[in-house]
């Protein structure tokens, strides 16, 4: 863990281990209100099907894509094919769709160059995109695993080739593989038929067969999974117990996806200016808003891995805010201090609307699978 925040340059924070609420973030260095804490970079993320059809965003980086700047015309067009041909990722550059294509797309993508077995990876996609597209972000962990740990076997194998690969055992693969796997474990927690919430329209006395269900989708999704990417060398990845424990970390981590749509900016900027200039502005821009059509202002949604964010603990009287600014125009997460931070304090950031009256609060945190027993809670409980 500590590895992760100094590969990241992190000095102002630190990790520590607690008996209750497992890991948190803690402050280095005094932090004022409203400084920047944090920003944590995605280390797989998936845009909800349904916002992809709404709203064109770089399946790398995440930024809104008429709003990243091409250096020229060829780069534009070359910019928005996927390195394997298909037509389910676009981006905004080159450098973003080689590095997604090295790093998760090559062994999910659906096209001619693919590292898969096409027919196969579509039948896996087509069946998470009709139940739960949580199953995607699962396959980018694992694609993620898998490529990471091809990479350091080459370099091992590079550095070692008068040895004519002896040093190839079980044992060097395995520790490669744990290697790889490294920077997801950061946020592995618990198995997702375990955790998942009741839906308030399943009665408890069902909830062993709900819990069974979801397992068995879960089952079925690996096997079609399996069907498309299966590696021997990494088998353990494609166990059940881990899959489930990959989706359970997406459902128990407060991890969402927003990347804002620049429209809306425009609309605060143009409400603010005086008259004339208001009336010339609307005038000047309003064709190009038509273009654009009525859902010109939607917003990026989706569900992504933040390996750092993932470890911050709840509070309803956070010291911290996930909190965009102007200037944060894609995927990454923003952490900002909301008051005054010393040094040894937790970092802490609220799951829920922290302004909630308490019995909610408690209510919406038991999906989280926790009581609350922060400063606030103890002073409101009754
Ligand atoms: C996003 S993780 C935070 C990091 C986590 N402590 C860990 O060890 O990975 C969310 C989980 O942390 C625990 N947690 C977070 N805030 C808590 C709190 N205020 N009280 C008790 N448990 C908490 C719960 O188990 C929750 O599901």
């Amino acid at each position: 863990m500590m590895e992760l925040i100094r590969l990241k340059e992190c000095h102002s924070l630190t990790l520590k281990y607690s008996e209750e609420v497992g890991k948190g973030v803690y402050a280095n260095k005094e932090f004022k209100e409203g400084e920047l804490i944090l920003k944590d970079e995605m280390l797989v993320a998936a845009q909800h099907s349904s916002n992809k059809v709404d709203c064109l965003v770089c399946s790398k980086c995440f930024k809104l894509y008429w709003f990243c700047r091409a250096t020229d015309w060829e780069e534009t067009i070359f910019a928005k094919l996927c390195c394997g041909g298909c037509e389910e990722e676009h981006y905004c550059s080159k450098l973003c769709a080689e590095s997604d294509w090295e790093s998760v797309h090559s062994l999910l993508c659906t096209g001619q160059s693919s590292g898969s077995s096409q027919a196969a990876m579509l039948r896996f996609l087509e069946h998470a995109n009709g139940t739960n597209d949580i199953f995607i972000l699962a396959a980018k962990v694992i694609s993620f695993t898998i490529l990471k740990y091809r990479k350091l076997k080459q370099l091992h194998f590079e550095g070692c080739k008068l040895l004519d690969r002896l040093g190839e055992t079980d044992e060097s693969r395995f520790s490669m593989l744990l290697e790889a796997w490294k920077p997801i474990s950061m946020g592995f927690k618990k198995r997702w038929w375990d955790c998942i919430a009741l839906p308030d329209d399943v009665d408890p006395c069902n909830e062993g067969s709900f819990r069974m269900q979801i397992k068995d989708l879960a089952f079925t999704s690996l096997q079609l999974l399996k069907d498309a990417i299966f590696d021997n060398e990494c088998a353990y990845l494609f166990s059940l117990e881990v899959y489930g424990h990959i989706i359970g970390m997406f459902e128990l981590n407060n991890l969402d996806l927003v990347v804002a749509s620049p429209v809306e900016d425009y609309f605060i900027y143009i409400d603010e200016l005086p008259s004339p200039e208001k009336e010339e502005a609307e005038r000047l821009t309003r064709s190009f808003l038509d273009a654009l059509g009525d859902e010109y202002s939607i917003c990026c949604q989706g569900t992504a891995f933040f390996p750092l964010q993932s470890c911050m603990n709840h509070s309803c009287a956070p010291s911290a805010k996930a909190f965009k600014r102007d200037e944060d125009r894609d995927g990454q997460a923003v952490i900002i201090a909301c008051r005054p931070i010393s040094v040894g304090e937790e970092i802490t950031i609220s799951y829920i609307d922290e302004d909630l009256p308490y019995e909610e609060r408690q209510a919406q945190l038991a999906d989280y699978g926790f009581k609350c027993r922060c400063s606030k809670c103890l002073e409101e409980q009754p």
